[in-house]
């Protein structure tokens, strides 16, 4: 097994590094992504102080503690657990800004101030506005906690709790984003006005396409839907929606019938059966599509829980004692406790939605036992379409609800069906064996998928995002490292994933680029569970995260603004490229997707854009000048890596002979004689000090910010200045005519860096990418066409040299 890697050489080392103006048009930078600007200004005044301040990095991401994560998954009413921490410190600040406030006020500041100041005011007080209600939230949270952990609930309890959460409803119409004139579109859908109104709070304006086009089959027309649409959709919500649409329906019939008073009274008004079954192949997506509904259900009373592999068992017991009406998870945990008898998942027979998310992935190998095991548990579909279920168990009383005929949802990002499957599935031509969960069609059918289902393909031929930028730079395998580097440290700003194919080439990489002082988090299958959902909060947490990870991570995960994705590896499918790529451009915003193409990674790359049909592609812009730079880096980097890897797996394996002998009572005597001994001393000294010499050298090196070959110290680009550099040059000849003239004594030794602000990989591309014929067909033709042509060239100049030859002799004879 692979070592840990190493920490960095050295905590000072800068995290990450800006470009700097040099001499020459490179100074390329003017347009500023808006993020960065927000930074600018006090960057710029850090810049006199110590100029490398400006060049650090982003900030990072907040790490969750497991039982923050904990807290958030499973919150009573579905909403994830705002951010209440640190509350005192600010609202100590809040209160100072408030005492500054009045000041300004009886100072009776400039029109300019008191703008400044209302707008503070106005922050300051939403800000404690947001704060009171997130601690109200908690307590109301706390307090329903308690009531239902009790047994005996009484009346006062319940009248308490109604009281509490009529309170939070309150909170949630203060929450809401969008007025209500501006969501028309929803209410043309006929969406529940409970969900119109999470929708207005969420901020979405519209269904996206997918979500128009299944909500009316799905929720109206009680159809099952087998839908495909790209990455970053919408597709949760597609099925998401008529789920809650019907559960918000039949609980407003029941009040209407009465009957929730009766069930309150009782006490067992949160005891509701289990509705709905989602499947996702990943945990991190349980997590997320659990996350997204949780989002959704804010105040609507409904719970949602993930049940995933990983996480302690008991505790997901105890979740599922609550009743939550909906379960997302995967299928190993889910069978897991489905095969120990857990009471709530047992009750299939409530159960009124089934759901695949990301079917095409779950019919892949891994997960076929498990996902099996669980549809063979589902009840038949085919019973009448309404019919009462009266159910009880032993110690539980089911609500008596009108539960209408189970709907089967299965979604993808793909659609691999063939053109008749509907009519095959109508004359019922559909008959898988009982194990083939092969293909989509099967899996449907198996899931309980009616003939009348309403199939909704809405993906085309390319189903990328429409905004994602690809482009690639061919490189050796050795280089790979190389330029990665120079992308996070020249251009990189913004959220980045970098995917490979191997684990091992995920450690090596996610090692050399920690010793290189970049701060990448990783995610892989042979991480422990709660280690990938704490990578996962991080990368979500910062703005400038950047993620290592294997193609697990590819499907479904939706974050916010990934700015770029970079193909270290390139996946061995089309589809896993599609979905890899996804992770940028989502949401109408652009991204752009680098892959990295080593020699022998050519003919899949030229298998992968044919099937994409993609005749041209971008080619990277690499600015040559940086390589020695990048490259003195990343040897030393490369050394301290060997050398630390050596020695934890020596320590490794000397503390596990250690173990065994402890563990069988032995003592441990090495053979070594004391010459031996003395030598290998010795020569770990020797490695310590040359890794620590090496460590130092990389330490000296990141102090600095990446300059390429051409970089002068005395000259400034006058083309391109950034404002950001306009500042700062501002800042500095301030600082000049203050009386700082000793910098002129010494001319010569002294040189001030300055800080060029970054320009990210997609306006690089975007200024300079040169687009390259990827069509191997084309390329062949080419190369046969120049081919022929310096094979003609070849024969002319031989049969004019020939000639000339034989001229020659002609001459020589007859002279
Ligand atoms: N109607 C809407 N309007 C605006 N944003 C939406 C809407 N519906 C969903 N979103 C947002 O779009 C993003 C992508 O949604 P979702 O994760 O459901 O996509 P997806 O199709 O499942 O993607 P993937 O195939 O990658 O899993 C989410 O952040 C979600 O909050």
């Amino acid at each position: 097994m692979a070592a840990e890697p190493p920490p960095p050489p050295d905590p000072s080392t800068p995290p990450r590094e800006s470009n700097r103006i040099r001499k020459g048009k490179k100074s390329r930078g003017a347009k500023r992504p808006k993020r960065a600007a927000a930074s600018t200004s006090s960057a710029a005044t850090m810049m006199v102080e110590d100029p490398f301040l400006v060049l650090a990095g982003g900030k990072e991401g907040g790490f969750l503690e497991l039982e923050e994560i904990d807290e958030a998954d499973f919150g009573i009413f579905g909403g994830a657990v705002e951010d209440v921490g640190d509350g005192d410190n600010k609202t100590g600040k809040d209160q100072k800004k408030k005492k500054k406030r009045k000041r300004g006020d009886d100072d009776l500041a400039g029109d300019g101030d008191l703008v400044v100041e209302s707008e503070e005011a106005d922050k300051g007080e939403k800000c404690l506005k947001r704060k009171r209600r997130n601690r109200k939230k908690r307590k109301v949270k706390e307090k329903v906690k308690i009531l239902e952990s009790k047994e005996d609930v009484t009346d006062d309890n319940v009248e308490d709790m109604q009281d509490e959460k009529d309170s939070m409803e309150q909170d949630n119409n203060d929450e809401l984003i969008l007025g209500e004139d501006e969501v028309y579109a929803w209410k043309e859908l006929r969406l529940h006005p409970l969900l119109i109104t999470a929708m207005r709070r969420l901020g979405f304006k519209e269904p996206t396409p997918i979500q128009k086009a299944c909500f009316p089959a799905a929720a109206h027309q009680g159809k099952d839907v087998i839908g495909a649409a790209e990455t970053g959709s919408g597709k949760t919500l597609a099925f998401g929606l008529p789920i809650l649409q019907r559960l918000l329906e039949e609980q407003g019939k029941a009040s209407r019938l009465g009957r929730e008073d009766e069930n309150t009274a009782d006490g067992s008004s949160r005891e509701s059966p289990l509705r709905a079954l989602i499947l996702t192949p990943t945990r991190e997506l349980a997590k997320q599509v659990c996350d997204h509904l949780k989002e959704a259900t804010k105040f609507l009373g409904i719970q949602v829980v993930p049940i995933v592999g990983g996480l302690s068992m008991e505790k997901q017991e105890r979740l599922l004692k609550r009743k939550p009406e909906i379960v997302v998870g995967t299928p190993g945990r889910l069978w897991e406790l489905m095969s120990t008898g857990n009471q709530h998942l047992a009750k299939l027979h409530s159960l009124s939605f089934f759901v695949l998310d990301e079917a095409d992935r779950m019919i892949e190998r891994g997960h076929f036992h498990e996902l099996q095991s669980i549809i063979e548990m589902l009840p038949l579909t085919n019973g009448s379409d309404e019919q009462t279920v009266r159910t009880t168990s032993s110690c539980e009383t089911v609500p008596i609800l009108q539960i209408k005929k189970r709907q089967t949802f299965v979604f993808s990002a793909t659609l691999a069906l063939s053109a008749n499957f509907r009519k095959k599935l109508k004359r019922g031509l559909v008959t898988p064996k009982a194990s083939d969960l092969s293909s989509m069609e099967a899996l449907s059918k198996q899931a309980g998928m009616k003939p009348n289902a309403e199939i909704v393909d809405l993906t085309n031929a390319s189903i990328l995002p429409e905004k994602l930028e690809e482009c690639f730079i061919e490189c050796s395998d050795d280089d790979k490292d190389a330029c990665l580097y120079y992308i996070l440290s020249v251009h990189g700003q913004g959220r980045t994933i970098i995917f490979c194919t191997s684990i091992a080439a995920l450690r090596h990489l996610s090692s050399i680029l920690r010793i290189l002082g970049i701060n990448v988090l990783t995610n892989h299958a042979q991480m422990q569970q709660r280690a990938r959902m704490k990578s996962v909060d991080r990368f979500r947490g910062s703005e400038n995260s950047i993620m290592v990870a294997t193609d697990g991570f590819a499907r479904g995960m939706d974050f916010d603004d990934v700015r770029t994705v970079i193909h270290y590896q390139l996946p061995h499918s089309t589809d896993v490229y599609i979905h890899r790529s996804g992770r940028t451009a989502r949401k109408s915003l652009a991204g752009c997707s680098i892959a990295l193409i080593s020699p022998s990674d050519k003919a899949k790359f030229y298998t992968l854009c044919k099937s994409l049909s993609k005749e041209n592609l971008q080619q990277f812009p690499v600015d040559h000048a940086y390589m020695p730079a990048v490259m003195n880096r990343l040897n030393l980097a490369r050394q301290i890596d060997k050398i630390s890897r050596k020695n934890s797996q020596e320590n490794a394996s000397k503390s596990w002979l250690q173990r065994s002998a402890e563990s069988m009572g032995l003592v441990l005597e090495t053979s070594d004689s004391e010459e031996e001994r003395v030598q290998g001393h010795k020569q770990r000294k020797a490695t310590s000090a040359h890794l620590q010499k090496l460590q130092q050298d990389l330490s000296e090196l990141l102090q600095h910010p990446l300059q390429p070959k051409t970089f002068s110290r005395r000259y400034l680009a006058g083309a391109g200045v950034s404002l950001l550099l306009q500042k700062q040059l501002e800042e500095l000849s301030k600082s000049n005519v203050n009386g700082t003239g000793s910098a002129n004594e010494n001319k010569g030794s002294r040189f001030v860096v300055i800080g060029q602000d970054r320009i990210e990989p997609l306006q690089a591309l975007q200024n300079s990418g040169q687009e390259v014929c990827v069509n191997i067909d084309k390329q062949r033709e080419k190369r046969r066409v120049a081919e022929n042509w310096r094979r003609k060239k070849h024969q002319e100049k031989k049969r004019t040299r020939e000639q000339k030859r034989k001229d020659k002799k002609k001459a020589k004879e007859r002279d």
